[in-house]
């Protein structure tokens, strides 16, 4: 079974969007423990949106916080303190997609980061990189961190317009496994969902929907 937390090396780099596509590829379960923000829409929303796959179920988030802020201050604004004791995977027989908020080191309270949270999982890990300028730190940071930490990478994904140099670079300094690229495009929809699923369905080695062969 495919357990992966999604993070990135930010905010709004596409952990949701491929969190949707692992989501369908894997006809997965799909929970995202703190949503820092509920309008126009929450991130859970989003994916049950782009998926079309009647095998996935949708977890309840743990914390929903108005604010559209780091999750400390959103918690902060309502006066709650979000505890590492407060959060447990979803007992679930099926694949699992976890998505998280922001990036790597994002507190969650004083002295809480989301990369404890990750550790107290214990899940592989999903990277997600969009390509702007200073996407090279930002991506390399967040990998030595995750390896700091003992964080297992099931795979890198690249979004945006390709960018072999940075890629290139990326690649040969980290060796981490690269899952398929996303290119920008001009709407984010079920068939764009659809047409990605098929391509990292094949990554994870399977070929038909729902028949397994072995993973790389
Ligand atoms: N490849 C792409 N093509 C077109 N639009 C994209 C692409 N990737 C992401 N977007 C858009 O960019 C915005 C941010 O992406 P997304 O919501 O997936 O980020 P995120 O990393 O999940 O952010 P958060 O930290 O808030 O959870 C969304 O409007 C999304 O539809
Ligand atoms: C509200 C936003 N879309 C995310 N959910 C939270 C991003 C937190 C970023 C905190 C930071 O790194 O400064
Ligand atoms: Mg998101």
């Amino acid at each position: 079974m495919e357990k992966l937390f999604i993070t990135g090396i930010g905010t709004d780099v596409g952990k949701t969007l491929v969190s949707a596509i692992l989501t369908e590829a894997l006809q997965a379960d799909y929970w995202k423990p703190v949503q820092a923000g509920l309008t126009p829409t929450t991130d859970a929303a989003t994916v049950r949106g782009l998926v079309q796959n009647q095998t996935s179920r949708f977890h309840p988030e743990r914390y929903r916080l108005q604010l559209p802020a780091s999750p400390h201050a959103a918690a902060a604004a309502e006066g709650i303190t979000l505890r590492p004791e407060d959060f447990q995977l979803p007992a679930t027989d099926n694949h699992l997609i976890v998505e998280g908020a922001g990036g790597l080191l994002v507190p969650l309270a004083p002295g809480l980061l989301m990369a404890d949270l990750m550790q107290q999982f214990g899940l592989d890990v999903v990277v997600v990189s969009r390509n702007y300028l200073g996407s090279i730190n930002h991506t390399l940071l967040t990998l030595e961190a995750l390896q700091t930490r003992g964080l297992r990478v099931r795979g890198l994904v690249f979004n945006g317009e390709p960018n072999p140099a940075t890629e290139d670079f990326i690649c040969q300094h980290t060796g981490v496994p690269v899952m398929p690229r996303l290119r920008a495009e001009a709407e984010v929809s079920p068939a764009v969902v659809s047409r990605y699923a098929a391509e990292f369905r094949a990554w994870f080695g399977l070929a038909v929907r729902g028949e397994s062969h072995s993973a790389p």
